[in-house]
């Protein structure tokens, strides 16, 4: 038996879509693998009853296909599905760690990478790496077709959750096909500057960095009381805000000791649009842990 807490994550930061990730040090899931001759899976915790435990439709089924490695599976969630901050990516991530070493395949938490991110394709239609990749190394991750650079960066952030889903499919499909070259312009400008601020683990160069022109503002018009949640980070001393991932979730960067303020500013928001929500005040974390073999 292996169990391993795999963490959330918060993809794209804006001006890195399907590219930037980041590892949070909460919340977590924690996937438990034993040996067994046929797959079934049980899941527990937040949002359990929206997860299906057919290996087909689960995220962890296609991990243990791509292992050969059939196990019996508890995922105990801790990370909302549909969340915006990688829930489907953090079991993904659990579960490859788990049977990789279950199983004594050898795979490097790199070589791991694609093999997690074959569980995406399950849920939204696209292997996209940039959740399982943080969650996998921790960090702050770059994620391209060639592979992933990680930096070990340190930035308090403060997480805002409201109690809507948004599912990773659905939020694709507002994704513009085109962007004009002002826009790319200013996209690459804020995307050199967040990585720049990454591995400086500098708050205010990592915020500057967060916005980003073409994505986000489509995937915010989803999201009930974003413009006011996001304003209200902003005064309460937040570096940055943007859509975590795709949704509902929002994630503010944040100078040490401004998380509280900056936490109850965005709930203090969301509940002035009637929506009721839950604030994790977390950093940039590390990759995926085995608590217990
Ligand atoms: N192990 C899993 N954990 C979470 N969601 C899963 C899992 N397996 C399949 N899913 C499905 O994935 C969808 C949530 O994934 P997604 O839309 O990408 O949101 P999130 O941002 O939370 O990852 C839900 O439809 C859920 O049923
Ligand atoms: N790059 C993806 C990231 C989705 O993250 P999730 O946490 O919402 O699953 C996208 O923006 O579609």
């Amino acid at each position: 038996m292996v169990t391993v807490r795999a963490p959330a994550t918060s993809a794209n930061l804006g001006s890195g879509f399907d590219v930037f990730g980041a590892a949070l040090s909460r919340p977590a899931d924690v996937v438990t693998v034993e040996r067994a001759d046929r797959t079934t899976i049980e899941v527990t915790g937040v949002g359990a009853q929206y997860i299906p435990e057919d290996p087909e439709g689960n995220t962890v089924g296609a991990v243990v296909e791509a292992l050969d490695a059939p196990a019996h599976i508890h995922i105990d969630k801790g990370v909302r599905p549909a969340s915006g901050l990688g829930s489907s990516a953090a079991s993904a991530a659990g579960a490859a760690v788990a049977l990789n070493r279950l199983y004594d395949r050898g795979y490097s938490r790199e070589e791991l990478v694609p093999i997690a991110a074959e569980g995406e394709a399950v849920v939204s239609g696209v292997a996209h790496s940039d959740n399982v990749a943080p969650s996998l190394l921790g960090g702050f991750t770059i994620s391209t077709t060639d592979g992933t650079n990680s930096v070990d960066a340190r930035v308090p952030l403060v997480v805002c959750l409201p109690d809507v889903a948004v599912s990773t499919r659905d939020a694709r499909r507002v994704v513009p096909e085109t962007a004009s070259m002002e826009d790319l312009v200013e996209t690459v400008g804020n995307a050199a500057t967040l990585a720049v601020g990454m591995c400086r683990s500098d708050p205010a160069l990592v915020g500057a960095g967060m916005s980003d022109p073409v994505v986000t503002p489509e995937r915010a018009r989803l999201i009930t009381g974003y413009d006011a949640v996001h304003d209200a980070a902003l005064e309460a001393g937040a570096t940055g805000v943007t859509v975590s991932g795709a949704g509902p979730a929002l994630v503010a960067a944040c100078r040490e000791g401004d998380r509280q303020a900056i936490a109850a500013a965005m709930l203090d928001a969301f509940a002035d649009a009637d929506i009721d929500a839950r604030a994790y005040q977390t950093r940039i974390g590390k990759g995926a842990t085995i608590i217990e073999e």
